[in-house]
């Protein structure tokens, strides 16, 4: 399984194939190709200073005699964690919250308006330890924490709305966690919160052991720049998830990641993107970066070794437009920004000439639902 020695599908790609190949390639695995943005020199200039790789992509929507084009910028943020895993807790803390400031300084300059870091972002994905100390101290309070002031900062400074997921510490419910993405609006004021509702169970991802399914259901949150809504991580694996918030009416849906190349890679560049498809909507498929280390071992309850290391998380952030087309990935391998210029009225254009919700049939599979959910239901199976 590569780790950080394979930098990207695209690269490998650009540099192995003939350009007629290549073409071809990229109009199957991408869609239309997509126009480069020009973005800042200065922005450019920054991003290498602080190290990190910068991308911007433009989705263009036909032109309407009645509706004026509704331009979003949206930028998708990648990151290793700065410091080692066993450094103090606020040390790791303030570490991460310089280095997202320095991303999002960038950010600014290239006129994101809706920005959305990775999952659990100011701290380790060390879930997969099992153990409590020190890692629920990187809770917060998802209203007033330190975490939500620094982005109601950040929000208010550059005009821009920041979606944070973090690991919330709720103390209006006995000081449970949950794993909680807080949208701040532009204005600096906390829009309001949404929770991961699928917990995964697979491989290393012992969440379950520190929160429960979410149960905010499907919110969506309006702001000033489009409708937008968060599907956490492992939420991604489940069509009826991404379909709720689009029921809602989310135009965007961020899906912020930690996921490693091992277990999921080859569904990465499926999975968002079949869902911008089927909800007539954009995704924005973001992955945290590299490998993170852990002082105690542990077992993946399947017999082998005990380890210390969960596996290569493998970036590749992208976003996904309903057209089908979709931005190439950011790096598997570095720090990095994603800019991409959407106009919302792509949704609605793909919604009348395909027509998925017109032609779902929610009803039905509501009252299908509804009975398969009972216990004593038994499926419909016709037989000789
Ligand atoms: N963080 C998280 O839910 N990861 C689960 C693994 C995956 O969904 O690929």
């Amino acid at each position: 399984m590569a780790g950080a020695e394979w930098t990207s599908l695209e690269e490998s790609l650009e540099k192995h194939l003939p350009l007629l190949d290549l073409q071809e390639v990229k109009r199957v695995l991408y869609g239309k190709e997509l126009r480069k943005l020009d973005l800042p020199r200065e922005a450019f200039k920054a991003a290498s200073r602080e190290d990190f790789e910068l991308q911007g992509y433009a989705f263009e929507a036909a032109e309407e005699q009645l509706r004026q084009p509704r331009i979003v910028h949206v930028g998708l943020v990648q990151n290793r964690i700065p410091l080692a895993t066993d450094a103090p807790v606020t040390e790791q803390v303030s570490a991460l919250h310089k280095r997202i400031k320095s991303i999002v300084e960038v950010a600014a300059m290239c006129g994101v308006n809706i920005i959305c870091f990775q999952e659990a972002w100011t701290m380790p994905f060390a879930f997969c330890t099992r153990e409590k100390l020190p890692w629920t101290e990187f809770a917060e309070s998802a209203e007033d924490g330190p975490t939500t002031k620094f982005c109601q900062k950040l929000a208010k400074n550059y005009n821009m709305v920041v979606v944070s997921p973090i690991l919330e510490r709720d103390s209006e419910h006995g000081g449970i966690l949950w794993n909680t993405a807080v949208v701040i609006s532009n204005s600096g004021a906390v829009l309001g919160k949404t929770r991961k509702n699928h917990i995964p169970r697979v491989g290393d991802f012992n969440e379950s052991t520190y929160y429960m399914e979410g149960n905010l259901g499907h919110p969506v949150f309006q702001t000033q720049f489009g409708r937008i809504a968060v599907n956490i991580c492992y939420g991604r694996h489940h069509p009826l998830n991404w379909l709720m918030y689009s029921i809602n009416g989310a135009e965007i849906i961020f899906n912020p990641s930690a996921t490693i190349g091992a277990l999921s890679e080859s569904m990465w560049p499926i999975e968002a993107r079949n869902a911008a498809i089927a909800n007539h909507c954009f995704t924005c498929a973001i992955n945290r970066v590299g490998t993170e280390h852990f002082t105690n071992e542990f077992t993946s309850g399947d017999g082998k070794k005990a380890h210390k290391d969960f596996g290569y998380f493998y970036g590749s952030s992208y976003v996904a437009a309903p057209d089908s087309s979709r931005t190439p990935g950011l790096s598997r391998t570095r720090d990095g920004l994603l800019v991409a210029k959407l106009d919302l009225n792509l949704c609605q254009q793909v919604n009348d000439v395909w027509n998925f919700k017109m032609t779902g049939r929610y009803d039905m599979y509501a009252r299908e639902l509804a009975e398969a959910a009972k216990p004593n239901y038994s499926p419909t199976i016709v037989k000789e």
